[in-house]
């Protein structure tokens, strides 16, 4: 039902768990070589469904936490990062693998990245599932990234339009006359 919204898929189901193994498997082999354990950390909740795929192929030991902050107000960036859950694991000292679904104008992930500096990390890290590199207002890079994608408002997998399409198990790009 909802995929009748969807103006074409940019990324099948199977597109993107054939790059999570990808990915899990370049990260692990960067952590192994470390040695640390890292706390991998979701921002929610845009990276729920990519980083329950992700972490499922790590054979290193990592601990999971969330946090959620918040930037977007229906598809513009309002360009005001707030934290409105913390993490519950102590982040001092210790290295951090941010996960999120998409990077953006970069904002989030600059205001993340910093606070965690702030707060002691070792390390920090961000593994995207995609990167929008055409839009970004802030010089800032993922340090692993699932797959670039073009200036359209893309949903699934994760990405929402006013918290819905969430469950679709693709990236699409929605038709304009949902959200115009
Ligand atoms: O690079 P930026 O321009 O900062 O945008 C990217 C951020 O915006 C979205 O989060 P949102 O605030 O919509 O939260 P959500 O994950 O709950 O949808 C997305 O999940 C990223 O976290
Ligand atoms: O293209 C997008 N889709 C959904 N959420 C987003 N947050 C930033 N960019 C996007
Ligand atoms: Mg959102």
């Amino acid at each position: 039902m909802i995929a009748q919204d969807i103006e074409k898929v940019l990324l099948s189901e199977e597109e993107i768990e054939n790059r999570c193994v990808e990915l899990a498997h370049q990260i692990e082999a960067d952590y192994k070589e470390s040695g640390d354990t890292p706390i991998i950390v979701g921002l929610l909740k845009g990276s729920v469904p990519f980083m329950a795929e992700l972490i499922k192929r790590f054979e290193f030991p990592c601990e999971i936490d969330f946090m959620s902050v918040s930037s977007y107000d229906g598809t513009e960036s309002i360009g005001d990062v707030r934290i409105l859950k913390d993490m519950d694991l102590s982040c001092k000292n210790r290295s951090i693998l941010v996960v999120e679904d998409i990077i953006d104008t970069g904002r989030t992930l600059v205001e993340v990245k910093k606070m965690f500096k702030n707060k002691g990390c070792l390390d920090v890290r961000c593994v995207t599932l995609l990167d929008k590199p055409s839009r970004r207002v802030c010089e800032i890079e993922a340090d692993y990234v699932g797959f670039e994608v073009p200036n359209e408002f893309v949903v699934g997998y994760g990405l929402d339009y006013n918290q819905k399409y969430r469950n679709l198990p693709f990236i699409g790009v929605l038709k304009p006359e949902i959200y115009q």
